[in-house]
């Protein structure tokens, strides 16, 4: 019988009594106390019975599996709890002791309300329930009566299979974070490699001397220069000497992105701001380079109204994301750069002025290769070593040719340089980049003879022998024939072969 049923049949036995009691001859005063006493023992049940079953009930609802024992380890509770996580109930344990229970070794092991009677202390462990092999984590506390022994063990059983589950989650997801921290280590490696920046003229020589001097401050840059002048090259070194090294380095090409794009990709969105926005949202670019740099390439193609949102950042520091209202703020590092002339944009109300002048701190400006040449010379043996290296070659480079590159325009600048000298390394054959290699490739356009001529190294005899013997080849590969060569070049047969002997062609060469 259950604690509550007896102390119920006590109640009901006492009723009984007072019963009969009421009907005897009793004094006034014995009438009182009997009466007295029997609602005191109705009171104390009531409220024994309400706080019992507010017990059980709070008891039942605990997460954790409460199993109770007596002084002697004899279990007298177990909670609704206990049975979920152990799969044991109440029958297979009410009345046994611990200790029968466990030499028997069929429901649990690890219990520890023996080692808590002996060492009348609290005592946690790991246990097993053996009948549905759930591991728990055991925490046993001794409740002691008046004189010091103990009345009850209580044991807390905390179900600790889902702890394990969350530990492997939580070990899963630490190596996912140790290799995407590497995969984001080595893409940043491989977007800011190293450059060996070229460079000899004086506008360069500027330009990387302002870059030590201000690339350690967080003072915003802005630079500018025709497309393929090296505006990134100096961001990278920019960032390299600065003190955000090893943070982020977040490159956003504006004009790359389409305008209506761009404002979520910077700022990132809650979830569920558009339609389709993804539940969770998205981090922006601005946030992703917290604590770093960000270059903001191509800024002269940004929209105003993207202009206007780019300003407010600059000036209050932070940024709430697209359908969000709790500003972040950030700690970053602006460059931005633009192949156009923003002074020209804003008279043309295509860019804001007050924009312009936030973002213009440190200006710097690259000069078109064209504009500075002594660069060329060293920028194409640069570019011949690493074509040379990679592609296993050891070709050089004519003096003549040499010249070509330093009087060509480079419309394309050093990008442009670099292309043609992988291109003329790659098809080279002979070891030896010729001038009219390079001419056959160049837009001519681009390098007029008059220049060629005005220049003091060559005088006119050379230039004029120069440009026949190249007129001559040319027509010969073109033709496939001397006899048409000849033709096309206006000349009998023999004059022209007389022409190849004194020039030095060889034709079964060419
Ligand atoms: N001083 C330099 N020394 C060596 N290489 C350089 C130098 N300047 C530029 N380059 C190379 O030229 C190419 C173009 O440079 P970069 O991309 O920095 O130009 P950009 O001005 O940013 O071009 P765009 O405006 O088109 O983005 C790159 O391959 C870069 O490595």
């Amino acid at each position: 019988m259950g604690d509550e049923l007896k102390i119920k049949k006590i109640v009901d036995d006492i009723d009984d009594i007072y019963n009969v009691i009421k009907t005897k001859e009793l004094s006034f005063s014995e009438k009182i106390l009997i009466d007295d006493k029997y609602s005191e023992i109705k009171d104390t049940y009531a409220d024994f019975i309400n706080n019992y079953l507010d017990f059980k009930e709070i008891s039942d609802n605990l997460y954790d599996g409460m199993y109770i024992s007596n002084g002697k380890g004899k279990t007298i509770y177990i909670n609704k709890a206990y049975t979920k996580i152990t799969g044991i109930t109440k029958e297979e344990v009410i009345g046994r002791t611990v200790k029968e229970i466990t030499e028997e070794g069929n429901l649990f092991k690890g219990a520890v309300t023996m080692e808590v009677i002996e060492r009348k202390e609290g005592v946690n462990s790991l246990g097993k329930s053996l009948k549905n092999n759930k591991d728990l984590l055991v925490s046993g506390s001794p409740i002691f009566d008046q004189n010091g022994n103990i009345k009850l063990v209580v044991i807390n059983n905390r179900d600790i299979s889902d702890l394990k589950e969350l530990e492997l989650k939580i070990a899963e997801l630490n190596d996912e974070k140790i290799k995407a921290t590497e995969e984001i280590k080595f893409l940043r490696k491989q977007q800011i490699s190293k450059n060996n920046v070229v460079y000899k003229s004086e506008n360069m020589n500027m330009a990387m001397d302002l870059v030590s001097t201000i690339g350690p401050t967080d003072v915003t840059v802005l630079i500018t220069g025709e497309s393929g002048t090296g505006k990134e090259v100096i961001a990278d070194e920019i960032y390299f000497k600065s003190n955000r090294e090893n943070k982020p380095f977040i490159k956003v090409n504006c004009a790359a992105i389409p305008a209506e794009l761009l404002e979520s990709e910077l700022f990132g969105y809650e979830g569920g701001a558009f339609t389709d926005a993804k539940k969770r949202g998205k981090i922006g670019l601005f946030e992703l380079a917290n604590e770093g740099t960000i270059l903001l390439d191509e800024i002269g193609d940004m929209s105003l109204n993207l202009q206007s949102k780019l300003l407010r950042v600059l000036q209050s520091k932070e940024i709430v994301r697209i359908g969000g209202n709790k500003p972040i703020k950030l700690d970053i590092r602006l460059i931005a750069s633009t192949n156009k002339d923003l002074q020209e944009e804003i008279k043309k109300e295509k860019f804001r002025e007050d924009l312009y002048y936030r973002l213009n701190v440190v200006p710097i400006e690259l000069k078109p290769l064209r504009e500075r040449k002594e660069d060329i010379y060293y920028l194409t043996n640069e570019y011949l070593n690493k074509y040379n290296k990679k592609y296993g070659k050891k070709t050089k480079l004519e003096k003549e040719a040499m010249k070509i590159l330093e009087m060509y325009k480079w419309p394309g600048n050093i990008r442009e340089l670099k292309n043609l000298i992988e291109r003329m390394v790659v098809i080279n054959k002979d070891g030896l980049i010729k001038y009219n290699n390079i001419l056959s490739i160049l837009d001519m356009e681009s390098v007029s003879f008059a220049t060629m001529m005005s220049d003091s190294n060559y005088n006119l005899k050379a230039s004029v022998k120069k440009l026949e013997k190249d007129m001559i080849v040319n027509s010969i590969k073109k033709c496939g024939s001397v006899n048409k060569a000849a033709k096309q070049l206006g000349l009998s047969q023999p004059a022209l072969w007389k022409k190849c002997k004194v020039l030095d062609i060889d034709i079964n060469k060419e």
